[in-house]
């Protein structure tokens, strides 16, 4: 698998994470919860998975991990490729040295084991026997990109549930893995806290890593997804651009709420109103009305 401290490119050509017809039932399941899933997402690449509750979202990202079929069992069909390689015979820790998870609940994901911020970030780093002053520059790297410096000598479990999203995020892409999934990690978090942590996961992306990303916030997903899959009933029922997904009449039929811009234009297209384009901001939607001759400050 891949050397520690390689070179990243953001080279699009190459997929990160493949699946070819993939199909799965867990165990006591009455039917496949993943049906036929044909997905390729790019090395670089912002994918966001969307859909109603019980669509397969999180059944995906654990499938991406290894963790479906090798942890829950199951009846599983077709193939998964990280980076190319199959990983039918790859443990979950080997699929772990290239696949990072982080989810819903940071609380759950702290080691509970130590007593600061700094330490927490350190905490995998040691595991692997990474020499100390490695340690220290990565370290102090993360929290700088993750802007919680100010936090560095705290008590991960006295921060708030914004404060802890971001430092669970940091002790994850500290360890430097290509492809980072991340299962809903805004559900529980207020406005502000949100914009932190998908600057976060965009600062990810921006180092090249791949970002398969579970969200139920959709102004967000419109705004950094490179692309969008709409889950429904364990199949994928439109794949594009967030502008493609979001107009495709799928998300409407699968109660999809829309980004707030797509919702005005397609209120203002009812009323013979045409906006141009699909805006995916609200201020990107004024701009596209006032025929883009006037700057809105986004
Ligand atoms: N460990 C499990 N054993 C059996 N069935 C499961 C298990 N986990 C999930 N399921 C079932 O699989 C289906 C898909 O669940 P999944 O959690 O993947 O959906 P989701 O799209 O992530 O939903 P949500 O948005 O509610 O998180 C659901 O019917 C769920 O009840």
């Amino acid at each position: 698998m891949r050397p520690r401290g390689h070179h990243r490119s953001k080279d699009c050509a190459v997929d990160s994470v493949t699946l070819t017809d993939v199909t799965y039932t867990y165990p006591g399941s009455e039917g496949p919860v993943l049906r036929d899933i044909n997905l390729s997402i790019r090395a670089g690449e912002f994918c966001s998975i969307i859909g109603p509750n019980g669509a397969g979202k999180t059944t995906l990202c654990a499938a991406i991990r290894g963790f479906v079929p090798k942890f829950y069992k199951g009846d599983f069909e077709g193939t998964v490729r990280i980076k190319g390689e199959d990983i039918a015979d790859a443990s979950i820790g080997e699929i772990a040295r290239d696949v990072g998870f982080v989810f819903q609940n940071p609380f759950t994901q702290m080691s509970g084991i130590t007593a600061s911020v700094y330490d927490e970030l350190a905490f995998g780093l040691r595991n692997l026997g990474v020499p100390p002053a490695q340690i220290r520059e990565r370290v102090e790297g993360m929290l700088e990109l993750a802007g919680i410096t100010a936090f560095r000598d705290r008590d991960p479990f006295q921060l708030s549930g914004g404060q802890q999203q971001r430092v669970a995020l940091a002790a994850m892409l500290i360890m430097e893995q290509d492809v980072i999934v991340i299962d809903e990690p805004t559900s529980q978090l207020d406005p502000q806290s949100t914009d932190d942590v998908f600057a976060l996961i965009e600062a990810a992306q921006k180092q090249g890593r791949t970002i398969v990303l579970v969200e139920h916030k959709m102004g967000h997903v419109a705004r950094y997804s490179d692309r969008v899959v709409l889950m429904g009933e364990g199949r994928i029922q439109a794949i594009g651009t967030p502008a493609d997904v979001f107009t495709d009449p799928a998300a409407a039929s699968h109660g999809i709420t829309l980004p707030e811009s797509i919702e005005l234009a397609q209120r203002l297209a009812g009323h013979g109103v045409t906006v141009p384009g699909s805006p995916l901001t609200v201020p990107a939607l004024i701009g596209a009305l006032s025929g883009g001759s006037h700057h809105v400050a986004d």
